[in-house]
């Protein structure tokens, strides 16, 4: 099989890392991590969820894109990406719709760009039953990159899976047939 990477995108709270574990699971398809300068929330681990970084160590490297998002960095390498693909064939990244923007045109068809939908009061409700704490998500939810991560951008229609992911049990089936796409290639 020809080299994959499925870029899972779509507004905070979406459901793309769920999806992302979800690959890793049943399909053991591994993400590629980034990297971040925001703070980890409860249970998220360095090296597992994100490279966590500071500002110090987040500008030292090198990224394919890098975007900052409600007031914090974050990016990701080519080199993780590459690294991964030495040991499988098809990987996940979850990014904003930017970095998605990125990985579309970088990598054309080698690139599976798969964007996630829910109407804005299920996704605020998701992320205040996700723990986040009340004043970075309501700044996040006032922010511009959220408000425009609702909606798929022109640069992406036609050319991404569009899911609406209200029933978890029915989105796992559209990307179950998302990842026999691929086998069939
Ligand atoms: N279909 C679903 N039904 C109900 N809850 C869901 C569904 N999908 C995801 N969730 C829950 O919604 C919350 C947000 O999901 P998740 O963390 O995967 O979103 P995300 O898009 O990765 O968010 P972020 O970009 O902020 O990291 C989590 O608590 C997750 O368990
Ligand atoms: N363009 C990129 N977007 C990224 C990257 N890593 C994560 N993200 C996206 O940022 C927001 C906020 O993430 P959170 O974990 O703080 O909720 C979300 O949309 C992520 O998908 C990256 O390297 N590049």
């Amino acid at each position: 099989m020809d080299k994959k990477i499925i870029v899972i995108t779509g507004a905070s709270g979406t459901g793309k890392t769920t999806i992302s574990q979800y690959l890793k699971q049943k399909y053991n398809i591994p993400p590629v991590l980034t990297h971040t300068t925001r703070a980890p929330r409860a249970g998220e681990v360095d090296g597992v969820d994100y490279h966590f970084e500071t500002d110090e160590t987040f500008s030292k490297n090198h990224y394919l894109e890098q975007v900052e998002y409600s007031g914090f960095h974050y990016g990701s390498s080519e080199e993780s990406l590459e690294q991964t693909w030495k040991t499988v064939d098809v990987a996940s990244i979850v990014v904003d719709t930017a970095g998605a923007i990125s990985y579309k045109k970088k990598y054309g068809d080698t690139a599976v760009v798969i964007f996630l939908e829910v109407d804005v009061e299920t996704v605020a409700h998701r992320l205040h039953g996700r723990g986040d704490d009340p004043e970075r998500l309501t700044r996040r939810i006032n922010s511009e990159e959220f408000k425009r991560d609702l909606r798929i951008p022109d640069e992406l229609r036609g050319k991404s899976y569009e899911i609406v992911n209200k029933d978890i049990k029915i989105t796992e089936k559209k990307v179950d047939k998302v990842v026999n796409n691929l086998k069939s290639k």
